[in-house]
């Protein structure tokens, strides 16, 4: 792909550096031991390379740094407000934006918007927060995502895409006028970072009008997805980042953001959409969730890193680099033979758990102890995505089984040198070759939502 015969280097030089704390073996198991086996209850303080998410924890550029400088921190009306309105209409395509403090205060609001009880939202592959405010508002979320996506091997190289058949198969089921919305996620996160193609969205677009349904999309990771059809699609060689993200964004109605993630700050999101009516009933319920409708809990210093941060994110360098980051490792681990989600996604490369820990049963959670086992050996902190992240049924109480049980290795943006990717992929190795004495886990403390970002484990004995 974007990995020629000659190298390439990242489009920046760094000018401010963090110090990294090294710790000892027994101080990292000890330090697993007091989290419950869970790395998200680690103090970053106590992690080497942090690969635990990309959300949040990008380097902004020293142009969104002097922006911030120049943050109008008015209550009401904030000059920097308009200037992210303008970017999110400019390079979205949205007309109206409610900003709101990240992403699932986005997911909140048009949840309670467009769904009724007894409602289903379709969706390629749920994700998280996404999924749990669709059932706090009362539907049941339905995976509609193409088989390809849910099977480690597979090659194919658009496993973000909807099977056109099975949205058509739960429409028959219980009619499409139970169905407020089809919710599409650019680059999708728990299928590996996995992108959705131009020609399947317009399929996607064009069932929503027969259906008269509307369609709203998770854009939080659009520019990564952009890469991909650029790089993958037929008729987008020649097209550039901005022009390709413009068009995904211009297909859909609607659009939750985290701005986290793709555009590059350290905090916020947005709600956008065409519509003045749901542009209307946002700006009723962001006030009482997040804020005023022209700040919904974002500073207005933060709002200008935002727009600033949108116009750097569909640079072709920028973002060929940072797909290219993910790419290097993901090639090393493979040359490794550490079996991992196939293609490289966009955000993380993803160990595939099941097979890494074939002795481990699902239901002993082996990404999580997988995830455990990486931060121990060198002090790299990566995620579960497997059982523990799917959750509980909310009809049957089971524990769901995903067929991805699978750790990420998620990449920060502008963050890490090939250096640090090194050291992982050489962590990873060794951790596999001793992977037959890593044991299961079981809970010993289940939190009620979200149970990944806090439970707690201790290892099955035996
Ligand atoms: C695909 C996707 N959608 C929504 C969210 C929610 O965003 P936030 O973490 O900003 O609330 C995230 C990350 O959490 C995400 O990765
Ligand atoms: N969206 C972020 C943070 C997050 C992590 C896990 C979640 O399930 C929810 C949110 C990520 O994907 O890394």
């Amino acid at each position: 792909m974007t990995l020629q015969n000659r190298s390439w280097a990242e489009p920046y030089k760094i000018k401010m550096v963090e110090p990294l704390k090294m710790t000892t073996e027994a101080e990292r198991q000890a330090a697993i031991v007091e989290a419950g086996y869970n790395t998200f209850l680690l103090p970053s303080e106590d992690v080497y390379i942090d690969l635990l998410t990309d959300s949040g924890c990008g380097a902004m550029s020293d142009r969104q740094w002097a922006g911030m400088m120049a943050g109008d921190e008015a209550y009401a009306g904030s000059a920097n407000f308009y200037k992210m309105r303008d970017a999110v209409e400019e390079y979205y395509s949205y007309k109206y934006t409610v900003p709101t403090h990240q992403g699932r205060g986005a997911e909140n609001i048009l949840s309670q918007i467009l769904i009724a009880d007894g409602n289903y939202v379709p969706g390629n592959m749920y994700f998280t927060t996404t999924r749990l405010h669709q059932e706090l508002a009362g539907a049941t979320f339905v995976d509609v995502i193409v088989d390809e996506a849910h099977d480690p091997a597979s090659d194919y190289p658009f496993k973000g895409n909807v099977d056109i058949a099975k949205l058509e198969a739960l429409a028959k089921e219980v009619g499409a006028d139970k169905i407020p919305y089809v919710c599409i996620a650019t680059c999708v996160n728990m299928a590996g970072g996995q992108p959705i193609s131009m020609a399947n969205l317009k399929e996607v677009r064009a069932w929503c009008d027969a259906n008269n349904v509307l369609l709203v999309h998770d854009m939080t990771r659009v520019a990564e997805n952009a890469f991909f059809i650029q790089q993958r699609e037929d008729g987008y060689r020649e097209k550039s980042i901005r022009e390709i993200v413009y068009e995904l964004c211009d297909l859909t109605d609607a659009a939750t953001m985290s701005s986290k993630k793709d555009a590059l700050v350290n905090i916020g999101g947005f709600l956008a959409m065409n519509d003045d009516s749901i542009y209307e009933k946002a700006c009723n319920l962001v006030v009482v969730y997040e804020g005023l409708h022209t700040y919904g809990g974002m500073a207005g210093r933060d709002m200008e890193a935002l727009a600033i941060g949108i116009t750097e994110s569909v640079q072709d360098d920028h973002i060929s680099a940072r797909v290219g980051q993910v790419e290097y490792l993901g090639n090393k681990l493979k040359m490794m033979g550490v079996p991992i989600v196939n293609p490289i996604g966009g955000h993380a490369v993803f160990l595939d758990a099941r097979a890494i820990l074939p002795h481990i049963p699902q239901d002993q959670f082996p990404a999580q102890a997988l995830a455990a086992a990486l931060y121990v050996d060198a002090g790299v902190r990566v995620m579960e995505r497997g059982a523990v992240s799917a959750g509980r049924s909310k009809e049957t109480g089971e524990n769901f089984m995903p067929k991805l049980e699978l750790v990420r290795l998620t990449l920060p943006r502008r963050v890490y040198t090939q250096a640090h990717m090194d050291v992982v992929a050489e962590s990873v190795e060794r951790v596999m070759k001793q992977a037959s004495e890593i044991k299961g886990l079981k809970f010993t403390y289940e939190p009620e939502y979200l149970r990944f970002f806090r439970g707690k484990f201790e290892p099955v004995e035996g």
